[in-house]
């Protein structure tokens, strides 16, 4: 179709990333239905939990890198499982562009960017604890597009998400400036207020910090996808996260998604992270996500040594 070859690219590149995040979730399916995950510890002698990586992971970023460095070659890929074999089945190279998210004209501010100002992080699966624990409606794909220091563009892509015809899988994309697709935004129930956190990854001041909320509930589930989603669609007033740990390639979709729909993710100071290609992985100072909240006074409510304390160690 003319669209295709006449769009900008970075509405070219939301659109392949719409397409190959939907291969990449039957990747994972298929490895899930073999029973063999192929885990592999990836933590250092330091770490007090392990970090698992599975076939999944691997197989879906080699599916995920692959197709968009073909589409893309001048443009900065950065992917959680470090450098991956591109030499991938043909069936694992999605070669599409989503037509229907490219008949949407692309915001003024995006139209001129050039290759070299955008990096892709990939979080192929994310929620890979969860994954190998069978708790795998928490699983997500995560494709964030960064322009320069900042995330302005989405996918996040539910493997296991049940359609009520019982088809598997859910892509959800924002993109600044333009809006959000794939699901019906809801705002959180006034008159409480709940957070929606790690399950896998607390510690002490972590918990200090969820005290400081006194929350009306606290929902503890994997992966900085799923807890966007929880946002996004009502379930929860904000994500917590007081403790280093997660990566540039966590939150980067989950924060262009979140932004594209009125919401904002910081680190717990209140400061957005920058996503250029030098930056370091590590979110050191942590996660304060919200939606229809007064984003700084909650950061005001986490007490100042404790987030002096956090990424200080
Ligand atoms: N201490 C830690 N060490 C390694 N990864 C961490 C971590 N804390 C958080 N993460 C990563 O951040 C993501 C969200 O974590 P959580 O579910 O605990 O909120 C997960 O991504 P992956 O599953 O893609 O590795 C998880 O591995
Ligand atoms: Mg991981
Ligand atoms: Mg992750
Ligand atoms: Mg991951």
């Amino acid at each position: 179709m003319a669209t295709s070859t006449v769009s900008p690219i970075i509405m070219r590149i939301m659109a392949a990333s719409i397409k190959t995040s939907v291969k990449a979730a039957s990747i994972i399916r298929d490895v899930l239905k073999t029973g063999d995950l192929g885990i592999v510890d990836k933590s250092n002698k330091n770490d007090t939990q392990i970090d698992p990586q599975t076939l999944a992971d691997r197989s879906a970023q080699r599916c995920i890198i692959a197709s968009l460095t073909k589409k893309f070659p001048s443009v900065k890929i950065i992917g959680e499982e470090g450098d991956s074999d591109l030499n991938v089945p043909s069936d694992w190279l999605v070669e599409d562009l989503d037509e229907a998210f490219l008949e949407q004209s692309c915001p003024s501010e995006w139209k001129d960017v050039k290759p070299e100002d955008f990096v892709i992080w990939v979080d192929p699966l994310d929620g890979t604890a969860e994954y190998t624990q069978g708790f795998v409606e928490h699983v997500t794909v995560l494709i964030g597009i960064a322009v320069k220091d900042a995330a302005v563009g989405g996918v996040i892509h539910q493997p296991f998400y049940k359609h009520p015809s019982g088809e598997l899988g859910r892509t959800i994309w924002g993109l600044k400036g333009l809006g959000t697709g794939g699901f019906v935004p809801i705002l959180p129930p006034t008159g409480q207020f709940i957070i929606t956190t790690t399950r896998s990854h607390s510690n002490a001041l972590h918990q200090q910090a969820l005290n400081s909320f006194n929350a009306t509930q606290t929902i503890k589930v994997g992966g900085a996808g799923f807890k966007v989603l929880q946002l996004l669609e009502g379930k929860a007033h904000a994500y917590v996260f007081a403790t280093p740990g997660c990566k540039k390639w966590d939150t980067c979709a989950p924060e262009a998604v979140l932004e594209a729909q009125g919401g904002t993710l910081t680190d717990i100071d209140g400061n957005h992270y920058a996503y250029n290609a030098s930056v370091e992985h590590i979110n050191r100072k942590g996660v304060l996500a919200t939606v229809g909240q007064d984003h700084a006074e909650l950061v005001s409510k986490i007490p100042l040594e404790v987030r002096q304390a956090v990424g200080n160690k």
